[in-house]
């Protein structure tokens, strides 16, 4: 068959007889149905199409399809899109092929059941994630689709709210990880923006794994605000916010960073009111050779210090998060602006890359950057931070390539033009002030630089850690096995 050939044939929507036509081009795919009768038609463009389930209950070659209504592009306030089906009969057989829902069991292990009975499929709903739409979207948009599976809530898959900002972490930790180590294939599907993720990876990731360890598979839903994840893994390439992916898609290692800091960081806490510990410690080798005890924490999109560390920081208040998307911008003027008018901050520090030198067999060594004062340093995993933000776009999706962009202070505008330029696909990194490498690690030692904490923020996957006064934090690329993430 041609591509650009439809395929028309005869079928039945709710009973009414009508005429099915399915194009498939390069670019995108539609499904045509016109009623016979009153020749009203109903286009549904594969953007849309979350797939196609078989309807036990009906005889014959009978479905469901299920696709989204979108959010109209002036909605006043934040949305979901509504949940549309059509019970179709005799679909065109290429149209079935193509989006039928068998990769949704294959995915998500139902009958697998432990002792107690619980399923090890969880759907955790982070209901303060981005402007707050994920319990809606689970319950007007993923539960009605889990019930056509069919999957039943609490005997097929269990359900779990966010209460607190430990909720993902205690799950994880306490009924996970658990099975997890004692080898049982287990399946989350996480309704967050990447925070939820790096919860659940940090809770997952023990000092001395078991060896029957077998990774959870994530099906991530974007529900946050930056959702670098979903948009460096194409989850977001069509308008489902990760529906499709979760029905359609095939799971892959989810690649991540470690960051080890020395011994004295902190993590801020509750808009930055308070300061935690990390949620683990390792014994490595300091910078100066010494044994310390190093808080650890592991990432999978993004290690930052300057000036995008600070925005992140900055913009993580309940006042801010209102905005969505617009909190990083507005953080962003608050910064390269300052209401005194002083210049932006020169961030003080060695900072060293770690390359790997093929030349002498892979070995690897650590290069310090010849600058003494920094603006923007940032490591990482992804290629865009935000739909349209592309920071690497030499990454590659799930790639585990590590990607260093930095370059040294500006004044305020030139930092906007030029970090502007990464909305038009990433066009920031040929410009001559911004350095762009592909690295194995990234080390940062504060030295006798910095009194104030403020310029000593480190972001990993927008938690904030502070080190403290001559301290360092060293990134690196880890190969550990932890999740595997469901893909386009
Ligand atoms: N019920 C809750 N009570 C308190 N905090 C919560 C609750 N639910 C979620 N949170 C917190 O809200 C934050 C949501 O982070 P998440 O990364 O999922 O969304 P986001 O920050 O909007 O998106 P992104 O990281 O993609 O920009 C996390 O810090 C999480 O711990």
């Amino acid at each position: 068959m041609s591509y650009s050939e439809p395929v028309i044939c005869a079928g039945f929507v709710d009973t009414h007889p009508v005429s099915f036509e399915y194009t498939s081009t390069r670019y995108s795919n539609q499904l045509k149905y016109t009623y016979q009768q009153e020749h009203h038609s109903v286009l549904i463009d594969s953007r849309d199409l979350v797939g196609v389930v078989a309807d036990s209950t009906k005889e014959g070659k009978s479905y469901c399809v299920l696709y989204l209504d979108k959010v109209p592009p002036d909605a006043k306030i934040p949305s979901i899109p509504t949940l549309r089906s059509a019970s179709a009969r005799d679909l065109p057989q290429e149209f079935v092929d193509k989006y039928a829902v068998q990769a949704f069991r294959n995915i998500l292990r139902r009958e697998e059941r432990n002792d107690d009975g619980e399923p090890n499929i969880h759907v955790i709903v982070s209901v303060l994630s981005g402007v707050g739409l994920a319990t809606n979207f689970h319950e007007s948009v993923l539960r009605p689709i889990l019930d056509r599976i069919p999957l039943r809530a609490d005997i097929d898959y269990k359900i779990h709210y966010t209460e607190s900002s430990d909720t993902i972490t205690d799950l994880t930790k306490n009924r996970l990880l658990p099975r997890a180590e004692a080898g049982v294939a287990q399946h989350i599907v996480l309704l967050s923006g990447d925070g939820g993720v790096v919860d659940v990876i940090n809770a997952l990731l023990t000092p001395s794994p078991s060896s029957s360890y077998v990774p959870p598979t994530i099906s991530l839903l974007a529900l946050g605000t930056g959702n670098a994840l979903a948009h460096s893994t194409g989850i977001t390439a069509d308008d489902t916010l990760g529906l499709s992916t979760l029905a359609l898609g095939s799971a892959k290692q989810l690649p991540l960073l470690k960051a080890t800091f020395s011994p004295g960081a902190l993590a801020l806490a509750d808009e930055a009111s308070r300061k935690e510990s990390l949620p683990a410690t390792v014994r490595t080798k300091a910078p100066d050779g010494t044994e310390v005890d190093a808080p650890t924490m592991y990432g999978a999109v993004v290690a930052s210090w300057g000036l995008h560390a600070a925005l992140v920081a900055d913009s993580d208040t309940a006042e801010y998060r209102k905005h969505g998307v617009q909190r990083f911008a507005m953080a962003a003027n608050a910064n390269l602006f300052p209401a005194d008018g002083s210049p932006t901050h020169p961030y003080q520090a060695q900072v060293s890359v770690l390359r790997s030198l093929p030349e002498s067999g892979g070995e690897e060594e650590w290069e310090p950057i010849k600058r003494e004062t920094h603006a923007y340093v940032l490591a990482t995993l992804v290629s865009n931070l935000e739909k349209e933000f592309t920071i690497s776009p030499a990454s590659k999706p799930l790639s585990g390539t590590l990607h260093l962009v930095e370059f040294g202070p500006m004044n305020g505008t030139e930092v906007m033009r030029v970090m502007g330029l990464a909305y038009q696909g990433g066009k920031h990194v040929d410009e001559e002030v911004v350095g762009y490498h592909e690295v194995e690690g990234v080390r940062i030692d504060f030295k006798d630089g910095e009194k104030d904490e403020r310029f000593r923020r480190i972001c990993i996957d927008g938690t904030i850690i502070v080190v403290e006064q001559g301290g360092w934090v060293e990134i690196q690329k880890e190969n550990r096995k932890v999740v595997e993430l469901v893909g386009p």
